[in-house]
């Protein structure tokens, strides 16, 4: 189960990271941090990021962080309940409330009392649900369907969306008052193409946790794979690179799981062996080019957005050859190199 921890995330430096997540970049390490936060603290959390991010990870892990840890982690996916039994899947109803209710049932809301009710797809939640939504945020109280007392819950929210919550408000399908009581305090979960290495370091983490469903373990990817896989857009995140490397695995012909075994194209030179110190050496250098060409050069914010020093970020700079150069410009003062690849792969 995810918990924060403090450590590696996988070859980087050591810092807060999100047990149960594996990821070294920049962005991964900030959302550890605000996680640590967010866990230490009551108020709602509402969670915004792609389908397949990990939305589902974060809100285990703010609630096994908090205190609320050793009370129940209820979730419920509010696209997945048909509109007319969503009020008393999370409200529950007493016996008799309609034909077919021999006895009392919990609601999930009473489930997660003591503990964390996480809301996923909050955005798919039906009218009448999000009015006695907000009464349990306002008031701490339930109320049962055919029940005549309201009924005291203590249960924090987490929710989550992989879509647009404000355009729902907007159109109308969206409570406003509701939406500001859910976003007390908002993460946002980064998507995999934002994230550099951590592609590699997910996709080793794959190849290796999945190594029991095929009979013969590919040693690791070309290097081609990796590139393809750092250039790809991972519209289904995390997820579908996940089913991407399973699916890889099973279909290989090589030793080397190549671009083509990932449907990721069918790339020249795609058949180079590559080793684990090679991938993380040029996963290292594409996450450094990236930060630097987001960060137009500046080296102290590149260090920043990596999670590393500014020496750090100069000494591994010098490693992979990538040079600082001054053109005595105003701009290009210090924290600006012009950056001149060098040194071949093995820089
Ligand atoms: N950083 C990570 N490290 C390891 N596994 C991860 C990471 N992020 C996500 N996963 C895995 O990817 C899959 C999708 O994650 P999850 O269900 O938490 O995403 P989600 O954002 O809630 O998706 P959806 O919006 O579709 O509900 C799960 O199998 C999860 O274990």
């Amino acid at each position: 189960m995810a918990r924060l921890a403090a450590g590696d995330a996988g070859g980087g430096a050591a810092g807060p990271r999100i047990d149960g997540m594996v990821g070294d970049s920049g962005g991964m390490r900030r959302l550890a941090c605000r996680v640590a936060r967010a866990a230490g603290c009551g108020a709602p959390v509402f969670l915004a990021g792609e389908t397949g991010t990990g939305k589902e990870l974060v809100a285990t892990a703010i609630h096994r962080a908090s205190r609320r840890g050793g009370m129940p982690f209820v979730g419920i996916n509010c696209g997945a309940i048909p509109p007319s039994l969503m009020q008393s899947e999370l409200f529950g109803y007493e016996r008799g409330a309609f034909t077919g209710a021999n006895q009392r049932k919990l609601g999930r809301v009473e489930m997660a009392h003591g503990g964390t009710l996480f809301l996923d797809e909050v955005a798919d939640l039906p009218m009448e649900s999000q009015a006695s939504l907000l009464r349990f945020l306002e008031e701490g109280r339930i109320q049962q369907l055919g029940g005549h007392e309201s009924i005291r819950v203590d249960a924090r929210i987490v929710s989550a969306t992989h879509a647009d919550l404000w355009r729902a408000v907007d159109e109308g399908r969206f409570r406003a008052d509701l939406y500001h009581r859910l976003r007390v305090i908002e993460l946002r979960i980064p998507p995999l193409r934002e994230r550099g290495n951590d592609i590699v370091l997910l996709a080793q983490h794959a190849l290796r946790r999945h190594a029991g469903e095929v009979t013969s373990r590919p040693k690791g990817f070309t290097a081609c794979a990796l590139r393809a896989m750092q250039a790809y857009s991972w519209p289904g995140n995390v997820r579908e690179l996940i089913n991407r490397v399973r699916e890889a695995m099973v279909m290989a012909e090589g030793c080397y799981i190549s671009a083509r075994d990932l449907q990721l194209g069918d790339a020249d030179g795609d058949q180079e062996v590559v080793t684990i110190d090679l991938a993380r050496r040029e996963g290292e250098r594409a996450a450094i080019e990236r930060a630097l060409a987001r960060n137009a050069h500046r080296v102290g914010q590149a260090a920043d957005e990596l999670g590393i020093s500014r020496v750090t970020l100069y000494r591994l700079m010098l490693r992979h050859g990538l040079h600082v150069a001054r053109t005595g410009t105003p701009e290009a003062s210090d924290d600006r190199p012009a950056m001149a690849k060098g040194g071949g792969r093995n820089a």
